[in-house]
């Protein structure tokens, strides 16, 4: 990653829409994403996804972003929506219909600097789900996903960081009148029923 300015122009001009998907660790994103995927051919972007694979690269800032991880706290933002702007324009440049930016914004901030520099998002969808839930579910994919933050240590650790930095997020877009709050205990297909609902109003609106 560089300091160099990247040219949203061809983004911009695309004009397509974008929606958050905000939830704590572990609340399902990944998996209804792809459904969304698969209905609407939208283009999927997740926030950790990006970070990991920045890991991967071997690039110099990876040895710092891993510490933060595996601590369960947050990258600054600007690292992160830096991946994601370039990102965008891939899938721009590719003819993209529009974003599901999954796992973001995780606080207030990176939220209004993603709308201020970007555009505005159509529509945050948040899965509300228990953390008894949320703990369950992380410890059976634990068994099979080799993630490095999949452990009770660090589980507990991103409950925090959502507790305190990304719920504050849910209010947020609550109040500007753009939150679909869908309740995530049920099966898979019940709460897809629930965020196509969403996604058809906010696409026609
Ligand atoms: N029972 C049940 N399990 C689910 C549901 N959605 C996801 N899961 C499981 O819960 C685990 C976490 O789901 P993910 O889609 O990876 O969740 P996420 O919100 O992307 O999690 P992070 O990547 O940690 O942010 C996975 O093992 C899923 O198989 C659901 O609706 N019901
Ligand atoms: O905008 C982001 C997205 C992710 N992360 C970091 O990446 C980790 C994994 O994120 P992911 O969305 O994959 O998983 P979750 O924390 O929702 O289980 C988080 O715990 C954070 O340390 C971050 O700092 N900023
Ligand atoms: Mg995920």
């Amino acid at each position: 990653m560089s300091d160099k300015k990247i040219d949203l122009t061809p983004l911009k001009k695309a004009g397509v829409p974008i929606f958050f998907i905000v939830g704590g660790p572990g609340s399902g994103k990944g998996t209804q994403c792809e459904k969304i995927v698969a209905k609407y051919g939208l283009s999927h972007l997740s926030s950790g996804d990006l970070l990991r694979a920045e890991v991967k690269s071997g690039s110099s800032r990876g040895a710092e972003l891993t510490k933060i991880m595996e601590a369960g706290q947050l990258v600054p933002l600007t690292v992160v929506l830096d991946l994601i702007k370039e990102a965008m324009l891939k899938e721009v440049a590719k003819g993209s219909k529009g974003f599901l930016i999954d796992g973001y914004p995780r606080e207030v901030a990176q939220g209004d600097q993603f709308e201020a520099e970007i555009m505005p998002a159509k529509l945050a969808v948040y899965f509300e789900v228990s953390e008894d839930t949320l703990v369950k579910r992380l410890l059976k994919r634990a068994e099979t996903s080799g993630r490095a933050d999949d452990n009770m240590d660090t589980i507990k650790k991103r409950l925090k960081t959502f507790n305190e930095a990304t719920a504050p997020v849910v209010a947020h877009y609550e109040k500007k009148g753009k939150l679909a709050r869908i309740k995530a205990e049920g099966t898979v297909d019940e709460i897809f029923a629930e965020v196509v609902k969403h996604l058809d109003k906010a696409i026609k609106a």
